[in-house]
């Protein structure tokens, strides 16, 4: 139940003139008695009628774009009796809470972004988490792989929650922890594809510091520490769907943002070499990787999603409280009471295509970042079980820029005769060399190639393998399986809310109004 905090009984101190306050119980962060500072405002006749007794409301006051920030308003009484229950009231209803954590382990990684992560914990999040009471244990992490290796050996059953402080790939190695840790308590092998796993029900949350910030964005509407901090504070619960990803039945990660072969893959891996640049390396890498124009040979089978009736041509985007999202749940809930397993993909049919690809994307979320702000695939959603697969096949150096132009734009990514996408459970890719490895292993002329394609030397066939970017690190193997897991995982985060306010502070419906 969403409570209301309407104090009209007693008096606000304010820039404005004393007014009704309404602020959701939801929305609070802390309340805290007052000394009452007689510089703070001249009250006139009561500051020489008798001792003023007040109490401070800290709230989330919703900016544009979805920022959040924290504000106060102390109100003040004559009655120490009636500001000591008011005070005693809020905090109960506080306590009431239960989605709001009360301990946290926090994992900074110092080297993300630009290097500002532990610089933005000390002095934006912790002195927000303290006001909220929130104790916390506070890792710095040391090396990569710290934080996942970390969270393999701690007591992870006596928090709330973990955060991490840091970019998509800091995210990617705690939810590594997270995920391994309770399917290894579980006694559930990561490597068997077909493994129904047990989800984590520990949220993580996000203070971005990374150089995409992908995850974030994409389910905040914003990347902001403090916004972020506030989601945390109040307990917000956002379920979000995992993809597994296998090599010949051996686990390689998971992934909940971008699978990307060919551009985005080349990207990264050309990207990984000039760490040093920041987050310009990706400028960098992704102009040349444009010029470069490599496009790759291979077969992809996949399992069409049936199961949610979302499309990815959908005009409507995931939103808070997405009702396709809620429906997913629903399923998963009805599955899990009856078979007390997943269904079985086994029997249903696979859609097999073969190309040549400038890139194939599979994306669990739209993939939004500030870069590309509705993101690879708008119409994705965080938790119906389902990714989005999008295949650019050859195409010129022109059109392939104006898709990547669509990606910054209001225009359909997907109107293109040379994109197609797909909503899919699951899919599978093999590349052509490697088939034609496998079919011929004995054919050591074709290792003799150069780099590209003997017979068309300028035609950018690439006939070396691309490699996979799985939110933002790369995969050793060029073959791999993939399966959604509906709702794996969850954040600290509520979507993005619909009802935003624009640049200049009006309401999405008070502007309709005014139209
Ligand atoms: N102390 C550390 N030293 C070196 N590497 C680290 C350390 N802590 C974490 N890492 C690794 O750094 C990698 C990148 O970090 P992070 O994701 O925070 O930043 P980013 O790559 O700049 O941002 P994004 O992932 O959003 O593009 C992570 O994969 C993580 O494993
Ligand atoms: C002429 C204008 C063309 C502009 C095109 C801009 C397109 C930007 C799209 C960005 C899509 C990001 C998808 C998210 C990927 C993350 O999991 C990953 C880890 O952080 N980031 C990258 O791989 C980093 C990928 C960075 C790509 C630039
Ligand atoms: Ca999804």
């Amino acid at each position: 139940m969403d409570y209301v905090l309407w104090l009209k009984t007693i008096q606000k101190i304010s820039s404005y003139a004393l007014e009704n306050c309404f602020v959701p119980i939801s929305e609070i962060i802390a309340v805290e008695e007052t000394e009452f500072n007689k510089k703070q405002r001249n009250i006139g006749r009561w500051q020489k009628m008798a001792k003023l007794h007040a109490f401070t409301v800290h709230y989330v006051k919703k900016a544009r774009n979805h920022r959040w920030r924290c504000s106060a308003a102390t109100f003040w009484c004559v009655d120490e009796h009636l500001c000591n229950q008011w005070t005693q009231a809020l905090k109960e209803l506080l306590e009431m809470q239960k989605s709001r954590p009360k301990q946290l382990l926090v994992y900074i990684n110092p080297f993300g972004g630009k290097r500002q992560g532990k610089r933005i914990y000390e002095q934006k999040v912790a002195p927000l988490f303290s006001l909220a009471s929130i104790s916390t244990d506070v890792v710095v992490t040391e090396h990569a792989n710290h934080a996942k290796d970390n969270l393999f050996e701690v007591n992870i059953y006596k928090y709330d929650g973990v955060v991490c402080v840091g970019g998509d790939g800091m995210f990617s190695e705690v939810m590594h922890g997270l995920i391994g840790r309770m399917q290894k308590d579980s006694g559930i092998d990561q490597n068997n594809p077909k493994a129904s796993l047990v989800q984590c029900n520990i949220r993580i949350g996000i203070i971005p510091a990374g150089s995409t910030d992908c995850i974030c964005y994409s389910t905040v509407g914003i990347s902001d520490p403090v916004t972020s901090a506030l989601h945390i504070i109040v307990g917000d619960c956002q379920p979000l769907d995992v993809s597994s990803v296998h090599h010949n039945d051996t686990f390689l990660k998971y992934s909940v943002s971008l699978l990307g072969y060919g551009f985005y893959g080349d990207i990264l891996k050309d990207s990984e070499k000039k760490r040093w640049m920041g987050p310009m390396r990706y400028d960098y890498s992704g102009f040349k990787t444009f010029l470069s124009h490599h496009y790759y040979e291979g077969t992809i089978a996949y399992q069409p999603a049936k199961h949610t009736h979302g499309s990815p041509r959908d005009k409507v985007s995931c939103r808070t409280g997405c009702y396709i999202c809620k429906q997913s749940e629903k399923q998963l809930a009805e599955q899990n009471k009856e078979h007390g397993l997943k269904k079985e993909e086994g029997e249903e049919e696979w859609k097999v295509i073969k190309g040549k690809f400038l890139a194939i994307n599979a994306v669990n979320m739209s993939c939004a970042c500030p870069r590309s702000p509705k993101g690879l695939s708008p119409a994705a959603h965080l938790a119906d079980g389902s990714a989005d697969l999008i295949l650019v096949r050859k195409c010129s150096r022109f059109d392939f820029l104006r898709y990547l132009v669509r990606h910054t734009n209001q225009d359909d990514q997907f109107d293109f005769p040379f994109v197609d996408v797909y909503r899919v459970k699951c899919f599978q890719f093999t590349s052509k060399l490697s088939e034609d490895n496998e079919s011929n292993v004995m054919d050591v002329g074709k290792k003799r190639f150069g780099q590209f394609c003997r017979d068309h030397p300028a035609c950018c066939c690439n006939i070396v393998n691309s490699t996979w970017n799985c939110d933002g690190e790369t995969l050793d193997s060029s073959a791999i399986e993939v399966r959604v897991h509906c709702q794996l995982m969850k954040l600290f985060a509520r979507g993005i809310e619909e009802d935003c306010k624009d640049e200049a502070g009006h309401s999405q419906s008070s502007i309709e109004q005014l139209l």
